[in-house]
């Protein structure tokens, strides 16, 4: 769908009666999140920037014997801020002037964990299958100049900073991943995590650019409870999400580049059956815009030859463990969207649902062994009459 589409949410408050709209939030949102009142300062702020600034807050049972976790989580779209054909350090300069402005506003929103989208430092240049000038961007997550920003930005604001970068690993030989690396509001590199699943789909010609993670699935404990890292295409993968949940995530953050010919209809499912599947909060995180390359490139589908990849459509949204959701940021503005969650609701979910009693691990585990074996026989019974 053209760029021009802003909301689906805004398309549904203005065609529906508020009885009807009720209803169909309802069904399609769940039990509604209520408006989290935001700072004056940072509404200012983000209007002067230019950006979209939305507040959300989930409810939840109180209960008697534990004191509720309550995290601020920040999510931030946006579009690359320069051309592709400025120079890389520009480019890269530029982009983390505004991820540093719409820092400065999550801050003010008291926000405790911020996750940028994937590849926040550079344009999605996959498409052109063009190693140069591209691989450049790829930096050091030990001192790349990112995460130099990220460390300063954690500390001086006191908040977990989730950023999803093109890794350039010089201890293994300048071998490059698609990473985030989590920083800790101390501003030290708590660890990193890399995507598992590298898109063969479209114009995501990744796996020629960067390698399968190799890090498995870390939770890393930070002081606003335990988060983890499903990037991208890892979000088709439940065997991916479930991971994280087997390792004890409370938050799984999916930053992402995913355009709206390909999987805008996927999107606002998967991340929400993931919460739901595995009793966490999701973050899906998704870019904003038409990045223009200099070279044409094909699709390799017979159509002409053409300069970008189709329009990022943004629409990130939180989801609960109890199947609720809040309305999508926007499909083509920048934005920040803030939802104030209680780390308590995971487990009241847990109780209630019992999906990690019923979930038959050990089943799977037995299952799963025979099934990659080059011997493997599948389970079908035929009709031979
Ligand atoms: N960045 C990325 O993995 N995109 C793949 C397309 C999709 O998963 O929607």
């Amino acid at each position: 769908m053209a760029a021009e589409f802003t909301s689906l949410e805004g398309c549904l408050e203005k065609h529906l009666p508020p009885k009807e709209l009720e209803e169909v939030k309802r069904i399609l949102y769940g039990k509604p999140v209520s408006t989290l009142e935001l700072p004056t300062e940072a509404l200012k702020l983000a209007e002067e920037k230019n950006f979209e600034l939305a507040g959300y807050k989930f409810g939840v049972l109180e209960e008697q014997l534990r004191k509720p976790r309550i995290v601020k989580i920040g999510a931030v779209q946006n579009k690359i801020v320069l051309p592709t054909s400025a120079p890389l350090a520009n480019q890269l300069a530029a982009l983390h002037a505004r991820i540093k402005e719409i820092t400065d506003a999550a801050a003010l929103c008291g926000v405790n964990v911020i996750c940028f989208q994937e590849c926040w430092t550079m344009p999605f240049a996959f498409c052109t299958r063009e190693k140069h000038p591209w691989t450049e961007f790829a930096e050091s997550v030990i001192d790349g100049p990112t995460i130099k920003l990220c460390q300063e930005l954690a500390k001086q604001h006191n908040m977990v900073i989730v950023s999803p970068i093109l890794e350039r690993d010089s201890v293994h030989q300048d071998r490059i991943f698609n990473t985030t690396v989590i920083i800790s509001n101390n501003g030290s590199v708590l660890g990193k995590t890399r995507k598992n699943h590298i898109p063969r789909v479209g114009d995501f010609n990744e796996s020629t650019y960067y390698m399968e993670g190799d890090l498995g699935h870390p939770v890393f404990q930070t002081q606003f409870g335990r988060i983890a890292v499903n990037i991208c295409y890892g979000r088709h993968h439940p065997l991916n999400w479930l991971m994280y949940a087997v390792n004890g995530a409370e938050i799984c953050f999916n930053p992402s580049a995913t355009v709206g010919a390909l999987s805008e209809p996927m999107w606002p499912i998967e991340a929400r059956c993931a919460a739901i599947a595995n009793n966490y909060f999701t973050v899906a995180i998704n870019r904003i815009g038409t990045e223009v390359f200099e070279h044409e490139f094909t699709s390799a589908d017979g159509k002409p030859a053409h300069r970008d990849f189709g329009h990022f459509y943004g629409s990130s949204y939180v989801a609960a463990p109890d199947g609720s959701r809040t309305p999508g940021l926007s499909r083509v503005n920048d934005g920040l969207l803030v939802t104030e969650v209680d780390l308590n609701m995971c487990r009241q979910v847990k109780d209630k649902w019992c999906f990690q009693m019923t979930s038959r691990l050990d089943m799977y585990a037995n299952s799963l062994t025979e099934a990659v074996k080059p011997d493997f026989k599948q389970q079908i019974i035929r009709d031979e009459a």
